[in-house]
């Protein structure tokens, strides 16, 4: 694309929200309405870089050298990150240290605190929620990781929601203990929920303020002390947010922010070594932290989401909607996203793939509900379309071309959303399955057929994955969802005929399930399993029986 059309792309797309917000209301927003903020979102630029700084103990410090990150919808340089190499990790190894495996607060140690998270979630809750606030997040979103405004919006509500939900006495009430009778007076056993003390939560880019930022607050509610680490594309929204939340009373020493690419991460968790690692991101880098830090880690990884559409054929358009949100909004870069979709053969006579095919089409790069790819090249992606259509009986539905008139720097994938069919026979066979149920972070489904007397091969197939995230059994018939959901393991399953895969609110779990070291995100119970431990106490304080005497060796 020309320089000019795409600077008059770019701008079009940064100036939307101004002109028509998904809440309706129309504001100029003025970065010096913003306390907490560093940087102007519309600004930032080749020509004024965003600046990105690391926490540690309390200060923002900088590092011996600068990551620039390209804008990723022109390539031009636009945000610097000062990014700690494996020679500067020291400050972080020492923060992570001074930190007791009781961590900063506990049931019985500084119980004050639950009540300041209360308070600091409140606040950053209110100020989250103003429209200024809320709209300098989603734009900053969209910046750096594009995705609609509605999708970077309804990021920034969920967040707000996150915090309202562990406002005031909610933060203590994570930490509830239970109480059993012993076997003699005086005797009773506590349980609670303990804190592991020092942690660290890695993060990937797709969605760069909601999972790092609930997974923080989690980590700190139940007294651990965090080192967070976010995807260098996209940190400059957490870095803000932190920011946000100091203003909102958060204790600077109680979270470090670190900026580091992989390897130095992995090499601070090995030294700092911290009693707990929340990873979020590709299956890949989880197994290797999983060995490396001898399994004290919990995991959110790949997903390869899956959608079977039952017998009963209804609501087509409804339906054909969600699949086309399930699978491209945000340019298919949810983990949750649809990767393969199994019809039921009533489908296949409606026109329901022509219905989801349309609402593809529709997407477009000008508001960004179809956008860059940060994580694979066309190549890549076109590779992958070309190995699958040589199985016998493939075909491609729709999509499968690059992208056009556009700037998306050659790093990126710049895909039309795209669907291949394959027969469920095909991709049952050995030599197809792993090929064909590899995840493809990108606008890339999977779509196939089921006879009636198909159900228990499409079963097997299911029981074949390795992801176990997010699942959609969409139809209304008890006994057809009884036989998909009691046979399968998912840990984010949605089902009847309104099912989907993605847009977890902020009111369920999500997370995977099947896997001892899965972990969840978003509510109470996921809290506590991922950031808190049992310790049991048993108190045992007497009297002694009247007369008590030594009783004989046992
Ligand atoms: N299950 C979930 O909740 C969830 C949510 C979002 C994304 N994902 C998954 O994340 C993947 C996409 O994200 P990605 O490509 O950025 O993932 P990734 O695994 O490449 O990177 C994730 C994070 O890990 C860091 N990292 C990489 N190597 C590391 C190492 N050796 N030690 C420590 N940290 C290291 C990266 O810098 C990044 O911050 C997809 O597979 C997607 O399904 C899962």
């Amino acid at each position: 694309m020309a320089p000019v059309l795409s600077r008059l792309l770019f701008r079009r797309i940064v100036q939307a929200p101004f002109l028509r917000t998904s809440t309706g209301f129309s504001f100029c927003r003025n970065v010096h309405s913003i306390p907490f903020s560093s940087v102007e979102v519309e600004q930032i630029s080749g020509s004024k870089p965003g600046e990105v700084h690391n926490l540690v103990q309390g200060k923002w410090i900088g590092s011996s050298g600068w990551n620039t990150i390209v804008d990723p919808l022109n390539g031009e340089p636009f945000i610097k990150v000062a990014e700690v190499d494996e020679t500067e990790i020291q400050p972080f190894v020492k923060s992570l240290t001074k930190c007791p495996k009781h961590g900063l607060h506990n049931p019985l140690k500084s119980p004050e605190r639950y009540l300041l998270y209360g308070d600091v979630s409140s606040k950053a809750a209110d100020m989250l929620s103003t429209p200024e606030v809320t709209d300098f997040f989603a734009r900053l979103i969209q910046r750096v990781s594009p995705k609609s405004y509605q999708q970077a919006w309804a990021e920034v509500n969920v967040t707000v929601k996150f915090l309202r939900n562990f406002s005031g006495d909610q933060v203590r009430f994570l930490a509830r203990s239970f109480a059993v009778p012993g076997d003699h007076l005086g005797q009773q056993s506590h349980g609670y929920r303990w804190p592991y003390g020092p942690v660290a939560i890695i993060t990937p880019f797709n969605f760069p303020l909601e999972i790092p930022l609930l997974q923080v607050m989690g980590a700190l509610y139940m007294g651990n002390k965090p080192v967070l680490k976010v995807d260098s594309k996209v940190i400059i929204v957490m870095e803000q947010m932190i920011r946000l939340l100091h203003h909102c009373g958060l204790p600077l020493e109680d979270l470090d922010f670190i900026n580091c690419d992989g390897k130095t991460m992995n090499k601070l968790l090995i030294e700092g070594n911290p009693s707990m690692t929340l990873f979020t991101g590709s299956s890949r880098v989880a197994e290797k932290l999983a060995v490396d830090l001898k399994g004290r880690i919990k995991l959110e990884d790949a997903g390869f989401d899956w959608k079977v559409l039952g017998p009963d054929v209804r609501e087509e358009d409804y339906v054909a909607w969600v699949c086309d949100q399930d699978a491209y909004a945000c340019s298919g870069q949810k983990c949750s996203a649809q990767s393969i979709m199994f019809m039921h053969e009533n489908w296949s006579k409606t026109s329901l793939i022509s219905k989801i095919k349309d609402l593809a089409e529709r997407r477009n790069l000008t508001d960004l509900t179809i956008g860059p790819v940060l994580t694979l090249t066309n190549e890549m992606m076109l590779d992958h379309m070309n190995k699958l259509l040589t199985i016998p009986g493939a075909k491609l539905l729709f999509g499968g071309e690059p992208l056009k008139n556009h700037s998306i720097p050659a790093i990126y994938g710049a895909m039309k959303p795209t669907a291949v069919y394959l027969p469920l026979e095909e991709m049952m066979k050995d030599e197809n399955y792993e090929l064909v149920t590899k995840e493809i972070f990108g606008p890339f489904q999977i779509i196939t057929e089921y006879k009636s007397d198909q159900l228990s091969v499409v079963l097997d197939s299911l029981e074949r994955m390795h992801a176990h995230l997010t699942a959609a059994v969409v139809s209304n018939d008890p006994l057809f969802l009884q036989e998909v959901i009691g046979n399968t393991v998912n840990g984010t399953t949605y089902a009847g005929l309104r099912a989907r895969t993605t847009g977890a609110p902020q009111n369920h779990w999500f997370g995977p399930a099947g896997d001892p070291r899965g972990a969840g995100i978003g509510t109470p119970e996921a809290i506590k399993l991922v950031w808190s431990c049992h310790r049991e106490i048993i108190y045992d304080i007497g009297p002694l029986p009247l007369n008590w005497t030594t009783p004989p060796s046992s």
